[in-house]
């Protein structure tokens, strides 16, 4: 077991993963909540945990310990019924709730189960019909409000991983999440980061506490001086200079580069992760849909500068941009569905280009993306392919659905 975070790459040799199986939060979507929820579809979570269970075997097969995140809140929980408390005192104020009726109800159901299972209904969800309290309020009544079943919502997206932390060098940032839908994800990262004897000592670069957003699928960490944020559906610009002050100045930080890359703002591709993605030295995986038609993007390189601001060059060629803060002179960016006007956006869509590195030129992709993976293959890359039916629908692949915790530096 190791320790604490040490992730100074996005390709070192994978040693521990955060994961979260799937549960019964995936079978309490509805065609009605299923947007809100940020899904497509609505998984089958039988099949969807046989999928998980096979990546999961995939990543310890070739030496990774995986870490459930449902357990490491367990331990807390179980360890501190005061941490316990206060976690759900926050949860419920969170979710609109003050001490009263529904407040007292929610807490002393909550607390009444084995902490295992409390966290398990935590990520499922609370239905109104588990818990006696005489539904007497006007919002339990009136128009849309009452259509709604859950006193607390259901965190389906908890088995994406990747987004309400991202490790960072020897730290971690927690993250203020774009949407409610997943909010509650990274508080109970902060209680974990917060209380786990294994993080103790670990340096939060930025926490949640924050008006402005960022999620993990945009944290990617090219080296250990470089890391590259998306400016995306999900993470604001002004997070990004932000984090970029923190940890130019932070000692305990060995980032001196921030390489900021504006992609287009939807939903196929909130995440930076979702259309490149760093698979070896010199090799990355890219979309070729978030170029304009001349191959022009938005790239930014922020560095320190002077009285602890921030400096930022502005250019507009995202391999050039790469060579210089990677200091190459080749680099090989391989196209996602091999540039196809067809195969691109299809297997872009499937998370073709959502790869997760688990040594140099060693990664984990979906199956179904046939065409990057001939591709992949022709370039040199060791591919795992892992099952994908059901856990697609929920937008995001190998990448999306792992935190590493510890990679061995390169
Ligand atoms: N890093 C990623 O791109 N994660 C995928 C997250 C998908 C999830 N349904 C979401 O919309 O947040």
């Amino acid at each position: 077991m190791n320790n604490g975070i040490n992730v100074n790459s996005e390709i070192g040799k994978l040693k521990s993963v955060l994961l979260h199986r799937p549960g019964a939060e995936v079978e309490n979507i509805t065609p009605d909540t299923m947007h809100q929820l940020l899904f497509d579809d609505i998984p089958y979570l039988k099949i969807a945990q046989k999928e998980h269970d096979f990546f999961a075997q995939t990543l310890r097969d070739n030496g990774a310990e995986t870490v459930y995140i449902e357990n490491l809140a367990t331990e807390v929980f179980d360890a501190s019924s005061a941490v316990k408390g206060e976690f759900l005192d926050r949860l419920l104020h969170e979710a609109g709730y003050r001490p009263g009726r529904t407040y007292d109800g929610l807490t002393e159901y909550l607390t009444s189960m084995e902490t295992k299972d409390m966290v398990d209904k935590i990520y499922a969800g609370v239905r109104k019909n588990e818990l006696d309290i005489p539904r007497t309020a006007l919002s339990d009544m009136a128009g849309s409000d009452a259509e709604n079943h859950f006193y607390l919502n259901p965190l389906p997206n908890a088995y994406f991983t990747r987004d309400p932390q991202a490790s960072m060098g020897v730290g971690m940032t927690i993250n203020k999440m774009t949407f409610p839908a997943r909010q509650p994800e990274s508080l109970i990262t902060e209680y974990i980061m917060a209380n786990h004897p294994r993080f103790k000592d670990t340096p939060i670069w930025r926490d949640r506490n924050h008006t402005t957003r960022v999620e993990g699928g945009d944290e990617l960490i090219l080296n250990k001086t470089t890391v590259a944020i998306g400016v995306s559906e999900r993470t604001s610009s002004k997070t990004i200079q932000n984090l970029a002050k923190e940890l130019f100045a932070n000692p305990l930080s060995t980032f001196d580069t921030v390489l900021a890359v504006e992609i287009p703002h939807n939903h196929a591709m909130m995440h930076l992760d979702t259309v490149f993605t760093m698979i070896n030295h010199d090799q990355f995986t890219v979309f070729p849909g978030i170029m304009d038609g001349a191959g022009n993007i938005n790239v930014f390189i922020l560095r320190p500068g002077k009285d602890g601001e921030v400096e930022i060059e502005r250019m507009n060629d995202l391999k050039l941009a790469l060579k210089k803060v990677l200091n190459l002179s080749e680099l090989d960016l391989i196209e996602c569905g091999s540039g196809d006007p067809i195969a691109a956006p299809r297997e872009q869509w499937n998370d073709g280009s959502n790869t997760l590195a688990i040594a140099p030129g060693e990664i984990v992709t979906y199956d179904r993306n046939y065409v990057t993976i001939e591709l992949l293959k022709e370039h040199g890359i060791k591919v795992h392919e892992i099952l994908s039916s059901e856990l697609g629908r929920g937008r995001g692949g190998a990448r999306c659905m792992s935190q590493p915790l510890w990679r061995e530096d390169i």
